[in-house]
């Protein structure tokens, strides 16, 4: 897991090679250990060079690994060993130098890096902090202020900003491990004493106390109860503040709080699931490793709403010819200013040149004939949507692969008034298009395994995370939303106001509780969908009493906000008033606690005090039962998938790992048992009701998420 070779006579030359990012497995820590003190021990060797196979110095722990107590070597100890030595030993840095890498990197005495590398300390991502030095020997290379954000934020850096913050000695753009031998056989000769980052003296700014408050207020304020942040904060500030082998100790003793914390585990198994959700199958057995996705180089946007706007932003960002299709020239214009408007801003961010020759703006359907691809966004209207696919499949050539935006629609409808029903698929995507990282693929059961992998490896490209799953209303994520707003909705008929909700959701974790986000998004979406499916307006059966509908339990509110053209911040009201239309500061209004309390009088509903439990579990329990109903149908094929749509598209908080991870943290007994008590209690919800597979795995004793998928198998896969 090391290899070690002797070159020019004096130098040793240590490779790490555990692809595919040279992870720092027991076996590598074994590896490094046993070569390093080989070149120590050997008068031949003079200076020590350390790389990594396959142009990646190394990319940390092995994060597999720590699903059990550590064990083997000691990354410390190995630092240690390397900082101490008496011949120079450099780290020739390609690809990535992260978390354990990285620190690797630091305890070396110089480090070259190639122009593209990236360094980091992303530990704090995993619900951990770098605990081999890594807090004590970066503020003392670069200062407190410069260590503090890298080490609580985890962002990587690139090998051009770590040589300005002073993390690198040299950069370059030939191969980094020869440029760290000839640099190695230079090095001889000098002395080390100013190179062991431990020894050096701390560069204290005066107001440490004013920085360190400020710091931890930041991150308080952006990860509400996230604990590792906070632990890195503690870790710098003993750096700042105790000798080095002090500042160690705590640094040990405050990652030995983290290590075996729910919310590292949670985090661990985000990075995992959000890897596993890319590795796409469908039944057929076609899969993201066997299918060849077609090379997309010309697109069209069908319709210059919120939507097509932010997907043509994100195809022409990387590089696709895009032309955008409207109705009316004055609408055309508008997106036009406003597809331009925000490449231009986008371009400015990434400090390179709007790629605006790649747009072009019509009216006619006729030019979009030679395109490779089209994602039609226009209004969620199923008849409208119909016109514009059977328009598409006479206007287009045969090898033009058609993708539809709805949010929850029947794609297989659309596939239906084609000519080419195996050529369209859904590509979901979520409200700003350019800046929200989810993207649904929906594979109707006539949708080609090329139709899928396109759209799969078109999304990446577009630096979207992209989970492929069935065709059915509102695909997983708006399926799923509806029973949380829908218990959201009931709790506040019982009893509850917007903000106690919000309230519990928020310290839950959530940036936005339910209804703020309602508030957010404009009432009048849900508004509309509803008066589609029957739920409200002049469709609704007249024998359904207002809080009943198609036999179940409705809750008329939100159509009653709506009613009253209260649609969220863009009207200035909502859930809650605005300072304005189009404010941002919620608050409480007593028009809403009025409006509530004349609904619970009209319909003889005694309110009562609701727990914070209850909030909680009521929301987030029905949340995770109807994932449970998704995996039994088939419409997702594993629970990562599910948790990666919430944590992408939903704000579900990273630490608590998505709504069926944190069922599993629960216990899926408790959660079955509290489904149970509220469906006695609320029989004419039937979202309440536990699921089948929740119960099947709960019989076989709740194996770990991980094994779910084998109790899943067995079932029929809408993929
Ligand atoms: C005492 C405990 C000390 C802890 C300190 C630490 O070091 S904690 C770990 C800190 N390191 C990280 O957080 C880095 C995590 N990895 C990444 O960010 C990225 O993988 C990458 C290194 C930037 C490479 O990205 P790229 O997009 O090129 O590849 P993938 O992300 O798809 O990864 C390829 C496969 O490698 C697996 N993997 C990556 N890093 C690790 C790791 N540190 N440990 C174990 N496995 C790792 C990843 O899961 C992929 O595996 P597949 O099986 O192919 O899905």
């Amino acid at each position: 897991m090391a290899r070690y070779e002797l070159v020019k006579g004096s130098l040793a030359l240590i490779t790490l090679t555990n692809p595919p990012v040279n992870a720092l497995s027991s076996a590598v820590r074994y590896g490094i250990t046993e070569k390093i003190k080989r070149a120590l021990g050997d008068p031949k060797v003079k200076a020590v060079v350390i790389c990594g196979e396959n142009e990646r110095f190394c990319g940390g722990a092995d994060i597999r690994e720590f699903a059990a107590p550590m064990r083997g070597h000691s990354l410390v100890m190995l630092f240690d060993d390397i900082e101490a030595g008496e011949k120079p030993v450099i780290a020739a840095i390609e690809g990535v130098a992260l978390g354990g890498g990285f620190e690797l990197a630091l305890a070396c005495h110089y480090r070259i890096a190639h122009s593209k590398a990236r360094l980091g300390l992303p530990e704090v991502t995993l619900g951990l902090l770098p605990a081999a030095g890594g807090t004590q020997r970066l503020p003392r290379l670069i200062g407190i202020p410069a260590a503090l954000e890298l080490i609580t934020t985890g962002h990587h850096v690139s090998a051009q900003e770590a040589l300005k913050l002073g993390m690198v000695d040299q950069i370059t753009d030939e191969n980094a491990c020869k440029m760290a031998v000839e640099f190695a056989l230079r090095a001889v000769a000098k002395p080390l004493s100013s190179r062991r980052i431990s020894t050096l003296t701390m560069p204290c700014p005066p107001n440490l106390d004013a920085l360190f408050e400020a710091v931890t207020m930041q991150v308080q304020k952006k990860a509400r109860g996230v604990m590792a942040p906070l632990a890195c904060i503690q870790a710098v500030r003993a750096a700042a503040t105790l000798p080095y082998s002090k500042g160690m100790k705590r640094e040990s003793e405050l990652m030995a709080s983290l290590f075996s914390s729910s919310q590292a585990r949670a985090l661990q198994y985000c990075f995992f699931a959000q890897r596993t959700a890319g590795k796409w199958t469908l039944p057929s057995g076609a899969q993201w490793s066997n299918i060849k996705p077609r090379d997309i180089r010309r697109a069209a946007v069908i319709g210059l709403g919120t939507m097509g706007r932010g997907i043509a932003v994100s195809l022409a960002r990387v590089g696709i010819s895009v032309i955008a299709v409207e109705t009316e020239k004055k609408l055309l214009e508008t997106g036009r200013q406003m597809v331009i408007g925000m490449l231009e801003r986008d371009a400015k961010r990434r400090g390179v040149t709007a790629s605006l020759y790649l747009l072009q703006f019509t009216l006619s359907l006729q030019d979009v004939k030679d395109v490779d691809i089209v994602i039609e966004a226009v209004f969620e209207d199923m008849s409208l949507k119909k016109r514009l696919f059977r328009d598409l499949s006479k206007v287009c050539r045969p090898s033009t692969l058609l993708y539809t935006n709805t949010s929850g629609l029947d794609v297989d409808a659309l596939a239906g008034v084609t000519d080419r029903p195996h050529m369209v698929a859904g590509m979901h995507f979520f409200s700003p298009a350019h800046v929200m990282k989810l993207l649904e693929v929906i594979c109707g059961p006539r949708s080609s395994s090329e139709t899928i992998a396109t759209a799969m490896s078109l999304g990446k490209r577009m630096g979207k995370v992209c989970v492929a799953v069935g065709n059915c209303p509102g695909f997983v994520g708006n399926r799923m939303v509806k029973t949380y707003t829908d218990q959201a909705n009931f709790l506040l008929e019982e009893g509850a106001t917007p903000e106690q909700v919000d309230g519990a959701l928020e310290e839950f974790g959530f940036a936005m509780g339910v209804f703020r986000m309602s508030d957010l998004a404009g009432l009048d979406v849900g508004w509309r969908i509803r008066k589609e499916s029957g739920l409200t307006g002049p469709d609704v059966d007249p024998k359904d009493p207002p809080h009943r509908r198609q036999g179940h339990r409705y809750s008329p509110i939100p159509d009653m906000l709506c009613e009253q053209g209260r649609m969220g911040q863009k009207t200035g009201c909502g859930w809650y008033v605005y300072e304005k239309p189009g404010g941002t500061e919620a608050k409480p209004d007593p028009l809403i606690q009025k409006l509530l309390e004349g609904y619970r009088v009209r319909y003889s509903i005694q309110p009562r005090k609701i727990s914070s439990q209850e909030l909680i579990e009521r929301c987030l329990y029905v949340l995770a039962n109807e994932g449970f109903r998704v995996l039994e149908d088939g419409i997702a094929v594993q629970p990562e998938d599910i948790d990666v749509i919430y944590l992408f598209g939903y704000g579900f908080p990273r630490h608590r790992g998505g709504p069926m991870f944190y069922a599993n943290m629960v216990g899926l007994g408790r959660v079955l048992d509290r489904l149970e008590h509220y469906h006695h209690a609320h029989p004419d919800v039937p979202h309440l009701k536990p699921s089948q597979l929740l119960k099947k795995l709960v019989a076989c004793g709740s194996p770990p998420i991980q094994k779910w998928k084998e109790h899943i198998k067995t079932m029929h896969s809408h993929l």
